[in-house]
């Protein structure tokens, strides 16, 4: 007799946003052949707790957009987290603009979303003075907010599935500034220890000597590797004013190891932490 196939139990995975949120399109893209539930945070940082409590398995973390650049504050809670990167997702990221059934723009006054989705259609509001944009939680809360306030002057930007959901109309669609408008999503999972994790991507975190050239001589020893790097970002230093710690990704060329990439930078870089070696996905 064949024995029953092992059913692995349905994936928890934070998001930050509800039902119809663009983080919520991202985990089902990339957990697509695993049954997944989303494990609603209201901020990033609830989102990181969650997975470090364990009361999620992963988390899903929007990192950059190519029209509203880094989430820098994501960069810091990275850091201080202890949880690493296991994979990246690419997102298209198309702007609607919702409202109840049957209203028109021009009696919109107020049109709320979070502050990243207002960053990539600010451009198209121009045309609308009369019109606040409000920063909210999340772009799905926001749509919600406006079905139940049942107020006909006030409008969400979130994605179409948003519309669906909480019955509202798209009065305006794909509004963003850009149409090459893409988020990087991080998938995030508990533990620093990158030692069984494997790929062709690889980000790290670093502070260097306050002195000149010194950042410069990272590079060329990665330059050296013929390593391609794919993102430089610093953030400043909480307490060490003008300080800057550099989040570094670079894909491998298969012919230098990670082991040895770090072996070449770690004498002349400071706090040097490998946050993740993953497969680099796939851009749309
Ligand atoms: O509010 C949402 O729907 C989110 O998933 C947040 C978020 C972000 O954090 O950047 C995700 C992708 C888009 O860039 C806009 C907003």
């Amino acid at each position: 007799m064949t024995p029953p196939p092992v059913l692995s139990p349905p994936l928890r995975v934070s998001i930050q946003g509800y039902a119809g949120a663009f983080h919520e399109a991202a985990a089902r893209a990339h957990f697509q052949d695993r049954e997944v539930i989303t494990v609603p945070g209201h901020t990033f940082a609830e989102v990181i707790e969650q997975v470090e409590s364990g009361e999620s398995d992963t988390a899903l973390m929007a990192i950059e957009n190519t029209l509203a650049g880094s989430l820098m504050t994501n960069y810091d809670l990275l850091q201080r987290s202890d949880l690493r990167i296991t994979a990246e997702v690419y997102l298209r990221i198309r702007q609607n603009l919702m409202a109840l059934p049957g209203v028109a723009i021009d009696e919109l006054r107020e049109v709320y979303s979070h502050p990243i989705a207002l960053m990539q259609v600010r451009e198209f509001f121009h045309a609308w003075p009369k019109i606040k944009l409000v920063e909210s939680a999340d772009t799905a809360l926001s749509a919600l907010h406006v079905r139940q306030s049942e107020d006909r002057s006030r409008g969400a930007v979130a994605h179409s599935l948003a519309a669906e959901l909480y019955e509202l109309d798209i009065l305006a669609e794909g509004i963003e500034t850009n149409r090459l408008n893409h988020t990087r999503f991080l998938v995030l999972r508990k533990g620093r220890d990158t030692d069984q994790d494997s790929g062709d991507k690889v980000s790290l975190s670093f502070s260097v000597s306050h002195a000149a050239g010194s950042l410069s001589r990272v590079l060329m020893v990665l330059d050296a590797y013929k390593i391609n790097l794919t993102k430089i970002q610093s953030t400043p230093i909480i307490g060490r004013p003008w300080q800057y710690r550099f989040y570094v990704d670079f894909m491998l060329n298969g012919t230098v190891s990670v082991t040895e990439a770090l072996a070449g930078i770690r004498p002349i870089t400071q706090e040097l932490r490998v946050l993740g070696i993953y497969t680099a996905g796939q851009k749309p």
